[in-house]
């Protein structure tokens, strides 16, 4: 369990995280959210004891960062942003000397950089220097390090960060396969992320909290949450759909070929629009059903401003 208090860190007169509380248990995938500045990074530096806090506690598995720092720590793999490595190691070199570090020796080292080399797929390139590798690569390097020593707890920073569509999948992959009763923390910019590794997301603006639940539960805090979606051959008039039961309104692409009903609060207004495109012939070549859009609830809660 990891346990954050009124974790709080001030620079000078700018506070970057304010009063910030949260348990997570083992089996949950955090998604930590915000926008740049929000205090992602120092949240995550907090926790892993390499920032000490202005004022709060956070503890790992009853370990409180502060006062118990190398049983904390001993619990957590860390993946900090950009994963700076050593480049002129090889990959075997590097993971080595950081099972080293972990206090592994002898064959107990070589069995943890094997068991994290095979786990992130690094086989093919031990014997190559780091900085030689593509991004996806030098990635998983990092990955390894912070996996080496079978950690019970994972905070990745920006795990995905710069690499390709390929790159970003197999990575996400690979944290599922890691997740399994473990807790891991992801912090990420990007939402389709969320709804792909997550089991839960927080969301912080300016240092504070301001969402936490799944990324469901935060798809129907979307004004698209059961809204309709629909793709024409040629612009209709829409006003028999603003008319509808239960219809909030409807958003139309420049062209008129896109419409979006909106429905009001909960209501279900798949069958009512449906039987209306039927009634009136419209030309329809797609109708979708939306589970709610978690960009566009990210933004009203970390700007106040659903445009
Ligand atoms: N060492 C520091 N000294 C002064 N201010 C800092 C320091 N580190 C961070 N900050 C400030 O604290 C705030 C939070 O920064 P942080 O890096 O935690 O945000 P973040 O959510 O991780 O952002 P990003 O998504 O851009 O990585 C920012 O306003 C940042 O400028």
């Amino acid at each position: 369990m990891i346990e954050i208090q009124q974790l709080t860190k001030r620079f000078a007169a700018h506070t970057a995280v304010d009063g910030l509380s949260f348990t997570v248990a083992p089996g949950e995938v955090l998604g930590f959210l915000g926008p740049n500045g929000a205090g992602k990074s120092t949240t995550m530096k907090m926790l892993t004891g390499f920032l000490a806090p202005t004022s709060g506690t956070a503890r790992v598995f009853g370990h409180d960062i502060q006062r118990d720092t190398l049983a904390a720590q001993r619990l957590i793999g860390y993946l900090p942003e950009g994963a700076p490595c050593y480049g002129d190691m090889t990959v075997a070199g590097f993971l080595g000397f950081i099972a080293e570090v972990r206090g592994l020796k002898g064959a107990l080292k070589r069995q943890a950089v094997q068991t994290a080399s095979e786990k992130v797929q690094l086989e093919s390139v031990l014997n190559q220097r780091i900085e030689t590798l593509s991004k996806g690569f030098k990635r998983r390097v990092g990955l390894a390090q912070a996996i080496l020593h079978d950690p019970k707890v994972l905070i990745l920073d920006e795990p995905t960060d710069g690499l390709d569509p390929n790159q970003k999948h197999q990575v996400r992959k690979l944290i599922q396969s890691l997740a399994k009763d473990k807790i891991v923390i992801v912090s990420t910019h990007i939402l389709e992320e969320v709804a792909a590794v997550c089991t839960r997301a927080l969301i912080i603006a300016h240092g504070k909290v301001v969402a936490d639940g799944t990324p469901y539960e935060l798809e129907r805090q979307s004004k698209y949450h059961q809204a309709v979606s629909l793709v024409l051959e040629q612009p209709v008039d829409v006003q028999p759909l603003t008319a509808l039961a239960g219809v909030a309104g409807v958003e139309q692409s420049e062209d008129g070929l896109q419409l979006t009903v909106l429905p009001e609060g909960d209501a279900v207004i798949f069958p009512a629009v449906n039987a209306l495109l039927a009634a009136q012939n419209w030309p329809v070549r797609e109708v979708n059903v939306e589970r709610g859009r978690l960009d566009e609830v990210f933004r009203r809660l970390t700007v106040g401003d659903a445009a």
